[in-house]
C-alpha cells in the first residue's frame, strides 16, 4: 500500500461512442479485468472498439490491456510520445504483437461525429501522462489528474459524500512533487470549455468541474503545503447540510448497519451524507470535515467492553474545534454486552453534541428487519437535522443487551438508554 485511503478507490475506464465506432479510454488493474470486460459488454461489443487510448501506462490503468488487445485486435492503440519505452517494458515479452500510434498536444482522432483531442501533460504523475479531450461534448478524460482515492457508488461529485479532503490528499501525495508540471498542464487545460471532468480515480466531476481546475491552480501556485490546504478548504459552493457517518467493523455487521443508516438518511432530501470506514484512513483530514459537518454518527462493534480504538482516536482529536450544537449519534453490533454505543453517546454529550436519536445496537448479524431499523435510525438523524423529526419509536429499535452483561456500568448505561428511549 502506498497511500492509505478511507474508502478504498476506483479505477475508472471510459467508453466513448461515436458514429464511426467506440473509443475506450484506459483500462483497469489486472485483478479487475473480469469485471472490466463484464461492464464493457454492457455498453459496447468488442468488434465496435476502434480506438484504445492510454492516458498513462501505470499498471492500475493498463493491467487489462494485453487481454483487451487480444479480444479487440482491430483497435488502434493510442499513446503519448513518451510512452513507447514504457509500453515495451509493460507488455514484455509480447510487445512486438501490438502496433501503436503516438499523439501530441493538439492531435485529434475522429470517431465520426465526435473528436478526441490530446493534451501532452507529462509527469502527472508518470512521465508519459496525457489528457484526452472530447471536443464536442467538452469532456476532459484527465487520467490521474483531478483524481482521488475515494470510492462511492453514487459516482458523481454532486451525489457522493464530501471528498474534498481526498482530493487534496491525492494532490499532496501524488501531484505535488511535480508542481511545475501541474502548472504547465493547467496552461493547456484552463482555456478548455469544460462540462465534465472524468478522472481515472474517484468521483466523476460534473457539477462545477472548473473548481477542481482552480483548486489545482491554488495548490500548485501557493506554498501549497498539505496542512495549509486544510486550513483553507476549497470552495465547494453552497453545501447542503452534511451528515458524516464513521464506522469500523471486524466482521461486517457494523458495516451493514452503517450502509443502512446511510441509505435511511439519504431518503431525506437536501442532505449530503458521507460514509467513512476508519479502517484505512488517517484521522487528521477528518477533523476538518467534522468541523464543517452538521451531524456525526459513529458505528463501532463492542470489543472487550469498549468501542474500538480508531473511534476513540477520532473523538479525542477534536479538541480545539467547536462541536456545540452539532447532532451526534452512535450505533453498532455487539455479541453479549454492547458497551460501545452508550460509551460513544456519553462521549458525544461530553463534547457538547446533541444526541436526539437514541443509540442503535444489534446483536451479531443484522436481520432484514434490523436493517430496516437502521434505515429508520438514519432517517431520524436526517430529520433531526432538517427539523422534521417525529418522536422516535425507539422501543422498536433498542435491543436489550443488559441481561448478559458482565459490566455493571454498561448495564446501567443501557437501561438509562432504554428509559430515555421511551416515547
Ligand atoms: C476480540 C473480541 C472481543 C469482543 N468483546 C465483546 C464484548 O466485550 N462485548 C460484546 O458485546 N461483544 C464483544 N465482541 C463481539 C462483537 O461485538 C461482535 O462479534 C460484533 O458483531 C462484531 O461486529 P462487526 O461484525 O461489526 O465487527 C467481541 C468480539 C471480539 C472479536
Amino acid at each position: 500500500m502506498i497511500l492509505r485511503t478511507a474508502n478504498g478507490t476506483t479505477y475508472n475506464a471510459y467508453a466513448v461512442r461515436g458514429s464511426d465506432g467506440v473509443a475506450l479510454i484506459d483500462t483497469v488493474k489486472a485483478e479487475l479485468a473480469d469485471d472490466f470486460f463484464a461492464r464493457l459488454e454492457q455498453v459496447a461489443t468488442l468488434d465496435e472498439i476502434r480506438v484504445i487510448v492510454l492516458n498513462h501506462l501505470e499498471p492500475d490503468h493498463t493491467g487489462a490491456l494485453p487481454e483487451l488487445l487480444r479480444r479487440a485486435p482491430q483497435a488502434r492503440l493510442i499513446i503519448s510520445k513518451r510512452a513507447p519505452a514504457m509500453l515495451k517494458a509493460l507488455l514484455k515479452p509480447t510487445e512486438d504483437q501490438f502496433d501503436y500510434e503516438l499523439v501530441d498536444t493538439g492531435d485529434e482522432i475522429s470517431l465520426g461525429d465526435r473528436r478526441l483531442r490530446f493534451l501532452n501533460t507529462p509527469y502527472l504523475h508518470w512521465p508519459d501522462t496525457q489528457c484526452t479531450y472530447l471536443v464536442e461534448q467538452q469532456v476532459l478524460f484527465s487520467g490521474d489528474v483531478f483524481g482521488c482515492h475515494y470510492c462511492d457508488p453514487r459516482l458523481f461529485n454532486d451525489r457522493v459524500g464530501d471528498f474534498r479532503f481526498s482530493f487534496d490528499y491525492y494532490y499532496a501525495h501524488i501531484m505535488r512533487p511535480f508542481k511545475a508540471h501541474v502548472r504547465d498542464a493547467l496552461k493547456l487545460i484552463e482555456p478548455l470549455p469544460l462540462k465534465l471532468i472524468a478522472p481515472a480515480h474517484g468521483p466523476v466531476l460534473r457539477e462545477r468541474p472548473r473548481r477542481y481546475v482552480t483548486r489545482y491552480r491554488e495548490l500548485s501556485s501557493s506554498g501549497g503545503s498539505f496542512d495549509q490546504s486544510f486550513d483553507q478548504p476549497f470552495d465547494a459552493g453552497d453545501q447542503p447540510a452534511s451528515l458524516i457517518i464513521f464506522y469500523l467493523s471486524a466482521y461486517g455487521s457494523t458495516t451493514r448497519m452503517a450502509e443502512a443508516v446511510q441509505a435511511g438518511a439519504e431518503s431525506v432530501p437536501g442532505l449530503r451524507v458521507s460514509l467513512y470506514d476508519l479502517e484505512g484512513g488517517e484521522i487528521a483530514p477528518f477533523v476538518d470535515l467534522i468541523e464543517q459537518a452538521d451531524a456525526l454518527a459513529f458505528g463501532s462493534p463492542t470489543v472487550n467492553g469498549d468501542a474500538v480504538k480508531p473511534i476513540w482516536d477520532l473523538l479525542s482529536s477534536l479538541v480545539g474545534i467547536s462541536l456545540r450544537g452539532k447532532i451526534g449519534a452512535a450505533f453498532g453490533s455487539y455479541g453479549w454486552s454492547g458497551e460501545a454505543v452508550p460509551m460513544i453517546e456519553d462521549r458525544l454529550r461530553g463534547l457538547k453534541l446533541r444526541v436526539p436519536v437514541p443509540g442503535l445496537r444489534l446483536k451479531l448479524t443484522p436481520t432484514a428487519s434490523e436493517l430496516d431499523n437502521c434505515r429508520d435510525f438514519g432517517r431520524q438523524i436526517a430529520e433531526a437535522m432538517t427539523g422534521d423529526a417525529n418522536p422516535p419509536d425507539t422501543a422498536k429499535r433498542v435491543i436489550d443487551f443488559a441481561e448478559l452483561s458482565p459490566y455493571p456500568e454498561a448495564g446501567a448505561s443501557s437501561s438509562k438508554l432504554a428509559t430515555r428511549s421511551e416515547p
